[in-house]
């Protein structure tokens, strides 16, 4: 941990992978086994502390967020001062092994709160990028990079991706959508949940259990198959898998850089079901401050974000929306409560 604080705002890598051999693609990358993916988190500085998976997935909870891994698809969210991209050469290696390549990739993060306790490569967003186009393969020949501002100053939206040729065609994601939320200065009472009981003998996997339900994060989608961990003396994780979609949420309760984070992937024709999440996520937080970054082919599903939040009094702050390769639309919004 820094010595400052510990780093809640997660670095966030997303890496599509396509090969010649459809038999080969159905099992794909959730063929790679435990000690290799041991040694991608290694270079990170990250662990495993829980897993679950289903027919289309395996989730795990890592002491630094968390690893979605799909048959052409790899979700890795890491937090602290991990050295996520680090995880892109190992991962490619693997990939290729499976014979996979990498056809599509997408990096995002917030705004750093301690940026000088970040190690090489995340020292800065320029950094981050020149290390991102050294990885890649050639292949992807369209790439993006771009820091979208808002007028909190203390949260903009990095975005890096790059895309080759095939990958460009994104017809058959086009009602998918993936949601970030970063929330800061969360309630007091309500952060005061994700410490530990004092003298607390139980497990992780215990306590997390605990702080799933004593919170409300339970109802936030009731069919979910959830994974969780409470740390010790506080923090939390926590994995929810329904069927292919995944959604996740990590807790910094620390008073003074208290963060949370709550990410999902849906489907744009459930427009009342990610603005009832919403609110059930803001319920459970009750941020001063936070930013929704939507990222999807279609534009519609982030107009009703704001529609959602503003009568929970969450005024919108700005809103702004770029393009990039293979991401399609990301539409990066920030809200602050009335009280700001
Ligand atoms: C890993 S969790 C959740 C991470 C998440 N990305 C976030 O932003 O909150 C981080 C919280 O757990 C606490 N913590 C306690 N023990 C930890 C450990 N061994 N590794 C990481 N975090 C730990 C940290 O102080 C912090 O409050």
């Amino acid at each position: 941990m820094a010595l400052s604080g510990f780093e809640g705002f997660e670095k966030r890598l997303e890496l599509h992978f396509s090969g010649d051999d459809p038999v080969t693609e159905g099992i794909g990358l959730r063929q790679i086994d435990m000690e290799s993916l041991e040694e991608v988190l290694d270079a990170v500085q990250c662990t495993v502390v829980s897993a679950v998976g289903n027919r289309y997935f395996d989730a795990y909870v890592l002491s630094e967020s968390s690893l979605f891994v799909y048959p052409t698809k790899i979700i890795i969210k890491t937090c602290g001062t991990t050295q996520l991209l680090k995880s892109i050469p190992p991962l490619l290696s693997h990939a290729r092994d499976m014979g996979l390549g990498l056809c599509g990739c997408r990096y995002t993060r917030g705004n750093f709160i301690f940026p000088k306790a970040q190690p090489y490569p995340h020292t800065s967003f320029r950094e981050e990028v020149m290390y991102l186009e050294q990885s890649l393969p050639n292949n992807l020949c369209y790439r993006k990079a771009c820091v979208m501002p808002s007028k909190v100053s203390s949260h903009s939206w990095h975005v890096y991706s790059a895309s080759d040729e095939r990958h460009m065609v994104l017809e058959n994601m086009s009602n998918v959508f993936t949601i970030e939320v970063c929330m800061t200065e969360l309630d007091r009472v309500l952060a005061r949940k994700f410490y530990r009981r004092p003298g607390d003998a139980n497990s992780g996997d215990v306590a997390g259990k605990e702080m799933t339900e004593l919170t409300g994060i339970g109802n936030i989608n009731s069919h979910a198959l959830v994974c969780d961990f409470a740390f010790d003396p506080c923090g939390y994780s926590m994995n929810g898998i329904d069927g292919p979609q995944y959604s996740t949420i990590h807790v910094t309760p620390e008073d003074g850089f208290s963060y949370a984070s709550f990410e999902c992937v849906g489907f744009t024709d459930d427009h009342d079901d990610i603005g009832e999440v919403l609110k059930k996520v803001v319920q459970v937080f009750r941020p001063a401050m936070m930013s929704v970054s939507t990222t999807c082919v279609s534009q519609d599903v982030w107009t009703c974000v704001a529609k959602t939040l503003e009568p929970l009094g969450l005024n919108c702050r700005s809103s702004m929306i770029d393009e990039f390769p293979a991401a399609g639309n990301v539409v990066f919004q920030t809200f602050t409560t009335r009280r700001k």
